[in-house]
C-alpha cells in the first residue's frame, strides 16, 4: 500500500528550507501540549531517517502501518502508526483474522507475526542437498589398528571388543594410546568432538594399574609379608572436569573398564563435585579412593580441608575440556591444585626411585606425575593452560585426512581451520526475524518430528536458563493443537530418507508414562518426552533429567544453556538446534558436536536474525565445515513443513496456524500470571545474555541491532519493550534489565564470554561468585 494511505493525525510543518519542523501546539493543558510537541518531534526525526536511507529500529508500537487488512506494508518501510485508530478498534483477544494486528483492552496491541519483519540481506540461494561425507570421528575400518597392537593389555581389549562393543580404536586413540602407555610424557591430547577422548586417556592409566601386581610388599618391608592391593592402596589418578554431568559421565565410562572379567576390580574410582554434600564425600575420600573425578572448586576445597585426602602418590593428573576449564576463569584455582599437588607430591624431584619409599610392584606406574590436557580446540587459553601444567608435552592429535592436511595448508599459519566439526555433521542455518522466532522453533521441532523413528533425539541451546524454563512451559503445554498433527500429511523432509512410520504402528506405541524428569509435548508430538538441564536447577534434578534423556525409548527432546555443551556423550542425537547463538565460535563446535559422534550421522540447524547475525556464516560457520557440509534452509520452507496440515496448502494456511498457534500462547501468557513473569523474565535474561557475546563476535551480535519489541513477541509478550516487568530485573527494555554491563540476574551459565586477560577474567568470576551467593543458587561450575 502506498504511503499516502496513512492517517497521521498531526500536521508536519515545514521550515524555509523545505525542512520539517515541529508544529507548535497551542492551548489546553501544559501536560498535553508538552507531550503533543514531544510526539510530533519524534516522528520528524523518523521521517528524516527514513530520507537519510536509515532504518528503523524503534519498535511496531510506534510505527505499525494503518493499513485496515493486514494492518501492515509488506515491504517493511515505515509508517506512522495511528493511535486514534487503533483505540477505535474493539477488544478480541486474538479473535479476529490470526493475521491482523489487534488492540485489547488493557492497551496491548497485538501485532501481526508476519508484518514489519526486516529480510535477510543475503541471496538466498537454493537450497541444495547436502552430500553424504565419511565420517572423520569414527573407529578405523581400515585395519591399520586393533586394541591389542595398541599395546593394550589382551584382558583389556577384549572387554572392549567383547563387552563394549567397540571393534577397532579411533584415530586419536591410535595415535595416543601407545605412547601414553610407554612413556612418562606429559601430553596435550587435541581431537575432534566424538572421536573418543575419554577412552584415549583412560585406558592406558587402567592398563597400566592393571599391570600392577596384585599382592605386593607391605609398605613394613622388614616383615616381608605382603598385602593385596586394595581401595587403601594410594590415589593414582585424578581427573578434573569443568562440569558435575561430564564428571559423572567420566566416572561411568571408568567404571566400565574397571569392571572387566580378570580386571583390577580392586580398584575404586571416586567422584567430588559441587551441589553434593561435602560430609559424605570426606567420608568417601577417608574410606579410600584409588581413581578421582572432580569438579575443580570441589576439588581445591577438598585438597584445602579434606585430611584424610592423601595426593602423595599421584601419578596423573588429567584436565579434560582444558579450553573451557579456561574460560570459566578457573586458572588460578587450577594454579593452586598444582601447587598442592607438587608440595604434597612424595615423588622426589618428580621422579620415582627405588628405596624412596615408594613401594615395590609400582614399576608399572609413571615414575613421574603425568599431565595430561584435552581438548577439541586449541585456542590461546588452552595454551596458557598447557604452560601453567605441562612439561616437555607431546603434542597428539589424529592423523588428517589428505584432504583436510590440503586445505590446512591452503589456510596457512594461523589459519582458522584449527578445528573442525566431524566431516558427516550436517549443518544449516535459517534466517528468523525476531517476531517468528517462537513459531520458527516449533516448526522446526514439528518437523525434526515428522518421522519419530528418523529423529528420536533433539537437543535446543538456548542462552540463559530463564528461557529454558520459559520455553520447556510452552512446548509442554496441553491445549489445542492449532497447527494439527501434521505427520502423517506434511510433505516429507528433504534431508530424511527414512521409511515413514506407519500410522498404525504409531497406535501401538503407547504415550510416556509419567515421569519426574520430563514432560509430555504432545502438541509436538504424542510420544515425545521433554527435558531441561541448566545451572540453576538443583543437582539430583539435572541428574535424573539427564538419565531419563538418556535412557528413554520415546523421542525426546532436551532443552538446555551450555552446560551441556562440553563433553557430554548423549547418545544418539539426531539434531542440535541452536535456537540463540553460541557465545563463542568454540562453544558453536562443541554444541553441534554433541551430535554425529564416534562415527554417526547428525544435523545442526542455527537460527540467524536478519542484518549483522547473518554474518556469522562467513565469520565462523564456512570456515569449520568442509565443502558441501552447510546449507542455508529456506524459513518458508520450514513453517511449510511445521504448519502446513497437507501438501497442497498455500502460504497463506500455514501462516494463520502458525499465527493461531502464537496468538494462543499470547492468551495463555495474559491469563496465566505466572506464565506472563516467565516470559517477562526470560525475554530479560535473552537479551542481557545476548550482550555477554565475545568482544572479537559483537559486531555480528550486536545488541544494540534488536528489536526488544519484536523479541518480546516471540516470547509471548504483548507490552511495548518499557512496559515489561522483568522480575527482578527493572522494568522495561529502557530499564535496568535492558542495559548493558547490568548483569543483575545473569545466571552464571551465561558468564562463558572468554574475555581477554587475566584481569577480566577474574571480574567474571567475581561477578558470578557474588551472583551465586545472592541468588543462593547452584552453580555446576563450583565458582562458589
Ligand atoms: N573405539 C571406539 N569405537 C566406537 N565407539 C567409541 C570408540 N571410542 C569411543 N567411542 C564412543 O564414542 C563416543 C564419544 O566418545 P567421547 O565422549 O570420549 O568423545 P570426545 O572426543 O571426548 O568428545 P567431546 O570432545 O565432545 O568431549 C562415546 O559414546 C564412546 O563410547
Amino acid at each position: 500500500m502506498a504511503d499516502d494511505s496513512m492517517i497521521v493525525n498531526f500536521d508536519i510543518g515545514l521550515d524555509a528550507f523545505g525542512a520539517q519542523t515541529a508544529p507548535k501546539y497551542k492551548g489546553g493543558k501544559w501536560t498535553d501540549r508538552a507531550k503533543a510537541n514531544k510526539m510530533a518531534k519524534h516522528y520528524i526525526r523518523k521521517d528524516a531517517s527514513k530520507a537519510a536511507g536509515k532504518t528503523d529500529g524503534t519498535g511496531e508500537f510506534n510505527v505499525v502501518k494503518a493499513t485496515p487488512d493486514t494492518g501492515g506494508s509488506k515491504s517493511g518501510e515505515y509508517q506512522a502508526y495511528d493511535r486514534s485508530l487503533k483505540r477505535k478498534r474493539g477488544d478480541n483477544g486474538g479473535a479476529q483474522k490470526p493475521n491482523a494486528p489487534q488492540s485489547t483492552k488493557n492497551g496491548e496491541f497485538v501485532s501481526s507475526l508476519w508484518t514489519q519483519n526486516p529480510e535477510s540481506a543475503a541471496v538466498v540461494e537454493e537450497e541444495v542437498e547436502r552430500e553424504d561425507q565419511a565420517p572423520t570421528n569414527a573407529p578405523l575400518s581400515d585395519g591399520s589398528a586393533t586394541f591389542t597392537t595398541l599395546g593394550l593389555s589382551p584382558v583389556l581389549a577384549n572387554h572392549l571388543t567383547m563387552k563394549l562393543g567397540l571393534k577397532a580404536p579411533t584415530a586419536i586413540q591410535k595415535s595416543a594410546i601407545p605412547e601414553l602407555i610407554t612413556t612418562d610424557s606429559d601430553a596435550f591430547i587435541q581431537a575432534e568432538t566424538g572421536s573418543g577422548k575419554t577412552l584415549t586417556y583412560l585406558l592406558p592409566i587402567v592398563n597400566r594399574i592393571m599391570s600392577l601386581s596384585k599382592m605386593r610388599p607391605s609398605v613394613d618391608t622388614e616383615s616381608g609379608k605382603k598385602e593385596a592391593m586394595t581401595r587403601n592402596s594410594g590415589l593414582y589418578a585424578i581427573i578434573i572436569a569443568p562440569t558435575r554431568e561430564l564428571s559423572r559421565q567420566i566416572l561411568s565410562v571408568m567404571t566400565t573398564l574397571i569392571h572387566c572379567k580378570n580386571g583390577p576390580q580392586w580398584i575404586v574410582p571416586g567422584v567430588v563435585i559441587g551441589g553434593e554434600k561435602k560430609k559424605s564425600e570426606k567420608a568417601r575420600l577417608r574410606k579410600g579412593i584409588n581413581i578421582l573425578v572432580a569438579t575443580p572448586g570441589r576439588l581445591l576445597d577438598h585438597l584445602e580441608n579434606t585430611e584424610s585426602l592423601d595426593v602423595s602418590r599421584v601419578r596423573w593428573l588429567i584436565m579434560d575440556e582444558g579450553d573451557r576449564l579456561m574460560e570459566l576463569g578457573l586458572e588460578e584455582t587450577i594454579g593452586s591444585i598444582l601447587a598442592i599437588l607438587e608440595k604434597k607430591s612424595k615423588l622426589p624431584n618428580g621422579t620415582l626411585e627405588r628405596g624412596t619409599g615408594v613401594p615395590a610392584g609400582e614399576e608399572a606406574l609413571p615414575k613421574r606425575r603425568v599431565t595430561m590436557l584435552c581438548s577439541a580446540t586449541m585456542k590461546t587459553n588452552v595454551q596458557r593452560l598447557g604452560e601453567i601444567s605441562l612439561k616437555e608435552a607431546l603434542y597428539i592429535k589424529a592423523e588428517k585426512s589428505a584432504e583436510d592436511t590440503e586445505a590446512d595448508n591452503a589456510a596457512g599459519e594461523g589459519g582458522e581451520r584449527g578445528f573442525m566439526a566431524p566431516a558427516q555433521l550436517k549443518q544449516s542455518y535459517v534466517v528468523v526475524p525476531s517476531k517468528l522466532r517462537l513459531v520458527g522453533l516449533n516448526a522446526v521441532l514439528k518437523r525434526a518430528f515428522i518421522r519419530p523413528t528418523a529423529c528420536p533425539r533433539v537437543i535446543v541451546f538456548f542462552s540463559c536458563s530463564d528461557s529454558v524454563d520459559f520455553h520447556y512451559e510452552i512446548f509442554s503445554r496441553k491445549g489445542a493443537d492449532a497447527t494439527g498433527d501434521s505427520s502423517d500429511d506434511s510433505s516429507p523432509d528433504d534431508n530424511d530418507n527414512s521409511e515413514p512410520v506407519p500410522k498404525d504402528e504409531k497406535k501401538k506405541k503407547k504415550p510416556p508414562t509419567a515421569n519426574p524428569a520430563a514432560v509430555s509435548a504432545p502438541l509436538l508430538h504424542p510420544l515425545l518426552l521433554l527435558h531441561k538441564l541448566h545451572g540453576s536447577l538443583p543437582q539430583p534434578v539435572r541428574t535424573a533429567a539427564l538419565a531419563s534423556f538418556i535412557n528413554t525409548k520415546h523421542p525426546s527432546i532436551l532443552f538446555c544453556t551450555d552446560v551441556a555443551a562440553r563433553g557430554l556423550d548423549l547418545p544418539n542425537v539426531d539434531l542440535v538446534v541452536q535456537y540463540d547463538p553460541p557465545f563463542s565460535k568454540d562453544d558453536h563446535l562443541h554444541r553441534i558436536g554433541r551430535t554425529a559422534r564416534a562415527g554417526r550421522e547428525g544435523r545442526a540447524i542455527m537460527f540467524l536474525l536478519p542484518g549483522p547475525e547473518e554474518g556469522y556464516v562467513d565469520a565462523v560457520l564456512k570456515k569449520g565445515v568442509r565443502e558441501g557440509q552447510l546449507g542455508r534452509t529456506d524459513i518458508n520452507d520450514v513453517f511449510k513443513k511445521g504448519f502446513g496440515a497437507c501438501k497442497n496448502d498455500k502460504k497463506r494456511d500455514w501462516e494463520d496456524k502458525a499465527s493461531e498457534w502464537h496468538l494462543d500462547i499470547e492468551r495463555w501468557l495474559l491469563e496465566d500470571v505466572r506464565m506472563k513473569s516467565l516470559g517477562a523474565k526470560a525475554w530479560g535474561s535473552h537479551i542481557r545474555a545476548y550482550t555477554t557475546h565475545v568482544s572479537a563476535e559483537k559486531g555480528i551480535f550486536n545488541h544494540k541491532a534488536l528489536h526488544y519489541g519484536h523479541l518480546a513477541k516471540s516470547f509471548g509478550l504483548r507490552d511495548k519493550p518499557g512496559d515489561i516487568k522483568v522480575p527482578g530485573g527493572g522494568q522495561g527494555a529502557g530499564g535496568e534489565a535492558g542495559k548493558q554491563g547490568k548483569k543483575r540476574g545473569l545466571d552464571t551459565e551465561e558468564i562463558s564470554e572468554p574475555l581477554p586477560g587475566n584481569e577480566a577474567m577474574k571480574k567474571m568470576r567475581k561477578i558470578a561468585q557474588a551472583m551465586v551467593k545472592r541468588k543462593g543458587m547452584s552453580s555446576e561450575f563450583n565458582l562458589g
